[in-house]
């Protein structure tokens, strides 16, 4: 299996080495040459089989020879075995045909465990047998950085760096982050917001000097063994509901586009996937690019739905990359024109191309604190403002094709915006009763790219 960078001009890569890579050379990001087919029989295959079996049968053929099956195997069981349910991403039934998957019962209650937890598996196996180390710089608008922090904590083969924008994630959500003890961890908080972090972990990837010398990785979803991951819970749930012999719809949350790719993948595996909606916060980008086939960045307005304040989706490049077959020089074109002039218009036959199988919506802070409070005493389910943004879109499209919405965090990551909404606190699971009594350890950082790659490179352990 050999990976090719959405901009055409980086070298191809194994599995392996697209994982320990981050973001390709010529600055796109790395997507298989050929997508894996999944066939019917393949698929009706996975019903009753474990989460972890499944995510076996759905990844390997993308791994290509960098693990063992037993290894592979392993490392999957290991990546799971912490999770607090025991189906690992449990679907609830919450309206006719609408269902909601829960994807917070990870460590740090969030669907970011659910990569995360496998590629700090992945990275530690890999780097020992190569006998190497990496320093990871992430960015994070606040699930991301916790997740990566958890996954990677006290392992010798890794130092790691999150830069978040400052004052701009949840309480719980930045103690997730700076509470952490191991000395190979670190919380950086930047003058900005989540696209300024994003743009200079990019920006590192594109200073080459400094990443050979720290030998950079990445685990953001511009790694695709992060979007490899959530390609998992699109199968496991639709099978659940009757895939491959009836299709079904997802409404995702999205913000970097990530997760909704991931889908994508599934989708084009030959999972029977009808519409795949993207539902957005206010910072609706996206949904403004796929009703007028102009994305156009404006300022990133703070919400209640912290993770999703961004403006600049860093996956989008994956998708544009398929809608105009593949073509690595005209995305490298819009690429260009979003940096330097702020967005770009998508062609006629490559927008046609994307409303074949995304939808939209968006939800305002009202509508998505409005469904807080209805969704409790109309679906019994208490959702963080992320999840109530996309079962809000989801109303939209609730029809005869099962709908699956993600429920993307667990409502105690959020407890001032959903007690606001609802009236109740959500409390942290016994395990994290603590939080707020553990010191804090954090570094201010501006938004530069010399002072960043100075605070880093002072950080790395000998
Ligand atoms: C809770 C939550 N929901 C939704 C999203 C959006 O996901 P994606 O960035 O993959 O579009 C994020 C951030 O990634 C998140 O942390
Ligand atoms: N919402 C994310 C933003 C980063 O997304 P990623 O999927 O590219 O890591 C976060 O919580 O950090």
């Amino acid at each position: 299996m050999q990976y090719v960078s959405t901009r055409g001009r980086a070298p191809v890569l194994s599995f392996e080495e697209a994982m320990l890579t981050g973001l390709a050379r010529d600055g796109g990001l790395y997507v298989p040459a050929e997508i894996p087919q999944m066939s019917h029989g393949d698929i009706a295959a996975l019903a009753g089989l474990s989460y972890e079996e499944i995510a076996f049968r759905v990844m390997r053929p993308f791994v290509g020879d960098t693990f063992s099956d037993d290894e592979f195997g392993g490392l999957i069981e290991a990546a799971y075995a912490g999770f607090g349910h025991a189906a690992r991403a449990p679907l609830k039934q919450v309206q006719s045909n609408h269902f909601l998957l829960e994807l917070f019962h990870g460590p740090t209650l969030a669907f970011k465990d659910f990569a995360m937890q496998l590629i700090g598996q992945m990275f530690q196996a890999a780097l020992t047998r190569r006998g190497d180390r990496v320093t990871i710089v992430g960015a994070t608008s606040g699930d991301t950085g916790s997740a990566a922090m958890e996954a990677f904590r006290g392992l010798d083969a890794v130092d790691v760096f999150i830069l978040f924008p400052h004052g701009r994630v949840s309480d719980v959500q930045r103690r997730q982050m700076t509470t952490v003890t191991e000395a190979n961890t670190h919380a950086l908080a930047l003058t900005g917001d989540f696209d300024d972090c994003q743009a200079r972990l990019k920006d590192m990837f594109n200073h080459f000097d400094f990443r050979d010398r720290v030998r950079l990785a990445g685990v953001n979803s511009i790694n695709w063994a992060r979007v490899l991951a959530q390609v998992v819970y699109f199968f496991s749930s639709a099978v659940s509901l009757g895939a491959p012999h009836r299709p079904v719809s997802f409404c995702v949350p999205t913000g970097n586009f990530g997760d909704i790719f991931a889908g994508y993948i599934a989708k084009r595996m030959g999972l029977p996937i009808d519409k795949l909606v993207i539902a957005t916060n206010q910072n609706d980008i996206l949904h403004r690019a796929m009703v007028s086939g102009g994305y156009v960045t404006e300022g990133v307005t703070p919400s209640i739905s912290p993770s999703m304040d961004i403006q600049v989706s860093s996956n989008f490049e994956r998708a544009l990359f398929e809608a105009y077959d593949r073509d690595g020089a005209a995305v490298a074109q819009l690429m260009d024109e979003l940096k330097d002039g702020g967005g770009f218009k998508i062609s006629q036959g490559a927008i046609g191309r994307l409303r074949e199988t995304f939808a939209s919506g968006r939800a305002s802070e009202n509508e998505t604190s409005a469904m807080i409070a209805r969704a409790l005493p109309e679906m019994g389910e208490l959702l963080c403002p992320h999840s109530a943004v996309g079962v809000h879109v989801a109303q939209d499209f609730l029809g005869a094709t099962p709908l699956v919405t993600l429920a993307t965090a667990h409502p105690a990551k959020f407890p001032d915006a959903v007690e606001a909404a609802s009236g109740i606190r959500p409390a942290l699971p016994a395990r994290m009763g603590d939080l707020f009594d553990r010191p804090e350890r954090v570094q201010r950082v501006e938004n530069d790219l010399a002072a960043l790659e100075k605070v880093i490179e002072g950080g790395i352990r000998p």
